[in-house]
């Protein structure tokens, strides 16, 4: 079988990047994204805006909607403090077999847990099934089109607390335009944009930060 574009970047990672080092890891996904062969990681441009949203929350509880390779879930995973823990939803299985071998050679495996399958169904198992209380940070990065349906959920069964920070990627490019909507006018939220460029290119996007109220 001929090999996915997925496949040729993690055997890329496994040849160039340091075992356990997950930084090289994601240097080394971006050096091969960049010069080789575009893919949709958030990349190094909008990775350092979530690397400093990260570090001002200092979450302990996080969730990722559309793991893909691995690329951001290794890029938290490297910023989280020992406790804490992201849980990862991937609904495509052969994009959570590639990741899964990404986040075990980056050695950030005890700090994240893929979910393999659609993200309606398991955010609402999220609470007894995960053994989540409350998310401090969720990362928005799946299908455009269930950035809103996903967090209507959240807010529903009980995920959100007073300060819980969604981030979302691709609000300019390919966009969420109902997501965007709807968290504006929420006066629930306290919404932040964050202009940048899709991943590799010099196409214009965005990333949307909303603070959750209570
Ligand atoms: O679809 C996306 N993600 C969900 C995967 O299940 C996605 C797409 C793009 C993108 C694509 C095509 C283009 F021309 C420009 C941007 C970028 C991203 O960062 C993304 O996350
Ligand atoms: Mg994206």
């Amino acid at each position: 079988m001929a090999q996915s574009k997925e496949e040729r970047i993690l055997n890329f990672v496994l040849q160039n990047a340091i075992k356990g080092d997950p930084q090289s890891v994601v240097d080394t996904i971006d050096k091969y994204c960049s010069q080789k062969e575009w893919a949709m990681n958030v990349g190094d441009e909008k990775g350092l805006i979530l690397d400093k949203i990260l570090e001002e929350t200092k979450p302990s509880a996080l969730l990722e909607l559309g793991t893909y390779c691995g690329y951001s879930a290794v890029r938290i995973a490297r910023l989280l403090k020992p406790s804490a823990c992201l849980l990862t939803i991937e609904f495509n299985p052969d994009f959570a077999a590639i990741a899964k071998q990404m986040i075990e050679f980056a050695g950030v495996q005890d700090k994240v847990k893929i979910l393999e399958g659609p993200s309606e169904t398991i955010i609402p198992q999220l609470k007894k099934k995960h053994e989540v209380d409350t998310l401090d940070f969720v990362f928005l990065d799946h299908w455009k089109d269930r950035y809103l349906p996903d967090t209507i959920l959240l807010l529903e069964h009980g995920l959100l607390r007073k300060g819980s920070v969604i981030l979302a990627d691709n609000v300019v490019c390919p966009g969420a335009p109902d997501f965007i909507k709807y968290i504006r006018n929420n006066n629930s939220f306290e919404c932040t944009n964050y202009p940048s460029h899709v991943e590799y290119m010099k196409v214009k996007d965005a990333m949307e930060k909303a603070v959750f109220l209570g």
